[in-house]
């Protein structure tokens, strides 16, 4: 299989903190990774420093194969990745139907878009003309997968979507994520403190810990969630 992402001893930070220390990681096409980690040690930073918010200070990024260390933002719209933050990039004022168009730009795609996600999330096509604002806040995360998924990627990197999302939410986020990895071969990395989510979800887990990849391993395996919970509590 070859890498949808490699990320080879990359360091970065803010200022003067170094927060990343020659951290490696690899996303093969088609593969789900989880990155999971206590508060603090690194992962948003990890995914801002692949998508060219945070310059990489050392090390390596490559994109299916093309070198972007040090890519800024705007420039790798348009490669296939996508970005979900953390904080959701909603514009709260306009409407569930003008956020979505925001990602595709013809007509019949964004058509084709719609009913697609409104499969997964039927209250989309029940509220296209409500402020995206006035969503609650499970909605508004089902809005912007949504977006995210509209445009395509080849691959997703996702910000803790999971956080105050009530179990059903979780549940179909999964279905709904692993039926766009076996449709369109999605790849996916993905930072989440929801173990259980991100176990289920994953073909493979990774620990950050201080800026460091410091364990990982198939998700699947019986001793997984034990490992993984033992990196969270100590
Ligand atoms: N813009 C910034 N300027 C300065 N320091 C920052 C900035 N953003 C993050 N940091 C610091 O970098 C460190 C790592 O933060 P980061 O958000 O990457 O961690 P995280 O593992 O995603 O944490 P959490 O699980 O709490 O979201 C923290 O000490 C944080 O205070």
């Amino acid at each position: 299989m070859s890498a949808a992402l490699t990320i080879d001893s990359v360091s970065s930070g803010y200022g003067g903190a170094v927060i990343l220390r020659e951290a490696s990681l690899a996303v093969a096409e088609g593969e789900i990774v989880s990155l999971v980690g206590k508060n603090g040690m690194g992962k948003s930073t990890l995914l801002k420093t692949i998508m060219g918010f945070v310059r990489p200070r050392a090390g390596r990024i490559t994109l299916f194969g093309a070198d972007i260390t040090g890519v800024a933002p705007h420039l790798l719209a348009g490669r296939g990745v996508s970005y979900t933050p953390q904080e959701l990039p909603l514009f709260a004022d306009l409407t569930v139907e003008e956020n979505l168009r925001i990602a595709v730009d013809d007509r019949a795609r964004i058509r084709r878009g719609v009913e697609h996600m409104s499969s997964y999330f039927p209250f989309i096509a029940q509220r296209l003309k409500q402020r995206a604002g006035t969503l609650s806040g499970g909605e508004q995360k089902m809005l912007l997968v949504s977006r995210t998924l509209m445009s395509e990627p080849r691959l997703l990197l996702i910000d803790e979507i999971s956080e105050g999302l009530q179990p059903s939410m979780i549940e179909r986020l999964r279905d709904v994520l692993l039926a766009e990895r076996a449709r369109a071969g999605l790849s996916l990395l993905l930072v989440e403190q929801h173990v259980s989510f991100a176990l289920a979800l994953a073909d493979r887990y990774a620990v950050l810990k201080l800026g460091e990849i410091v364990d990982s391993g198939p998700a699947k395996a019986p001793e997984a969630r034990a490992n993984v919970i033992a990196h969270l509590s100590v």
